[in-house]
C-alpha cells in the first residue's frame, strides 16, 4: 500500500517514441491540476550538451562530469513548457531525429542514468506530479500510484511522427522515420540499465486506434478512482 503524498499522488507513463506519452500528459496535468516532467527532455538536453563538447557516446567519465556540472529545468510559457540547460532555453534544438538517436544512446550509460534519477525523484518525490519517459513505473517511481505503459504499433506511431517533421519542413520519408523509430525503440528495449519496460502493475494502452481524447479519458478515469480510494489504495 502507497499513501497518497503531500501534494497527490504519482502518475507514471511509460512507453516507446510517439505512443503519446508527451501529448497526454500534458492534457492530463491540465485536467488534475498537477506538473508535469517530461524526462526524456532531461536526456535530450544531455546529449546535446555532449554533442556540443564532443564527448564520446561511451566516454562515461566525461559523461559524469558534464552531468555533474549540468542544470536542467522547466519553465512555463504560456501553454507549452521551455526546456533550460545551465539556463539555456534548448527545447527546440534537442527536439530533432538525430538528437533523439543521440539521447538513446546516451541514455545507456550508467552515470547518466544516475545523474538524472536523482534529479526526477527530487523532482517528483512530493507527489501531484505526471512523469512521462521510459523506465518511471519500474525504476524512477517504482511506488508510483498509478502507473501508464503506452503503446501503438510502430507504423502508426512512425507515421505520426512523420506528420510533426513534415509539418516543421523535414524532408524525412516515412520509410526512415518509421525504421528510426524501431531502431530506437531496439536500443531502448534492449539496454542493460534501466531497458524500457512495462511495469507488471502498470495499466497497459494500446492507442494505435484511439483518439487523443479517448486515451485522455481513460487515463482520468483511472487516476481519479485511485484519488477516490485516498491512503487506502
Ligand atoms: N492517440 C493518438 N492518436 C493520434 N495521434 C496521436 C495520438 N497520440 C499522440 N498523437 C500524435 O502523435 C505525435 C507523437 O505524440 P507524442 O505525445 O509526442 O508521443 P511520445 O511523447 O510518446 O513520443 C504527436 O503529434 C501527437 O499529436
Ligand atoms: N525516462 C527516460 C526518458 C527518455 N529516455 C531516452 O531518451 C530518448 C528520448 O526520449 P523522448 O521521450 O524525448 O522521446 P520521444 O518519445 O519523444 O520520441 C529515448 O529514446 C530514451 O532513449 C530514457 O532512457 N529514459
Amino acid at each position: 500500500m502507497s499513501a497518497v503524498r503531500e501534494n497527490g499522488v504519482i502518475v507514471a507513463i511509460d512507453g516507446p517514441s510517439g505512443a503519446g506519452k508527451s501529448s497526454l500528459t500534458k492534457l492530463l496535468a491540465q485536467r488534475l491540476g498537477y506538473i508535469h516532467i517530461d524526462t526524456g527532455a532531461m536526456f535530450r538536453a544531455v546529449a546535446l550538451m555532449s554533442k556540443r563538447a564532443g564527448i564520446a557516446t561511451d566516454d562515461d567519465a566525461r559523461l559524469a562530469e558534464l552531468c555533474r556540472g549540468l542544470d536542467v529545468t522547466f519553465v512555463r510559457d504560456g501553454a507549452s513548457c521551455r526546456v533550460l540547460a545551465n539556463g539555456e532555453d534548448v527545447s527546440t534544438e534537442i527536439r530533432t531525429e538525430e538528437i533523439g538517436l543521440l539521447t538513446s544512446a546516451i541514455s545507456a550509460r550508467k552515470p547518466v542514468r544516475e545523474a538524472l534519477l536523482t534529479m526526477q525523484r527530487a523532482m517528483g518525490a512530493k507527489g501531484g506530479v505526471i512523469l512521462e519517459g521510459r523506465d518511471i513505473g519500474t525504476v524512477v517511481f517504482p511506488d508510483a500510484e498509478v502507473k501508464f505503459f503506452l503503446s501503438a504499433s510502430a507504423e502508426e506511431r512512425g507515421r505520426r511522427r512523420y506528420l510533426e517533421l513534415a509539418a516543421r519542413g523535414d524532408s524525412a520519408t516515412l520509410e526512415e522515420t518509421i525504421a528510426k523509430v524501431i531502431q530506437r525503440d531496439k536500443q531502448d528495449e534492449g539496454r542493460e540499465h534501466a531497458p524500457l519496460k512495462q511495469a507488471d502493475d502498470a495499466l497497459p494502452i494500446d492507442s494505435t486506434s484511439l483518439s487523443i481524447e479517448e486515451v485522455l479519458s481513460v487515463m482520468e478515469n483511472a487516476v481519479r478512482e485511485r484519488l477516490a480510494q485516498g491512503d487506502k489504495g
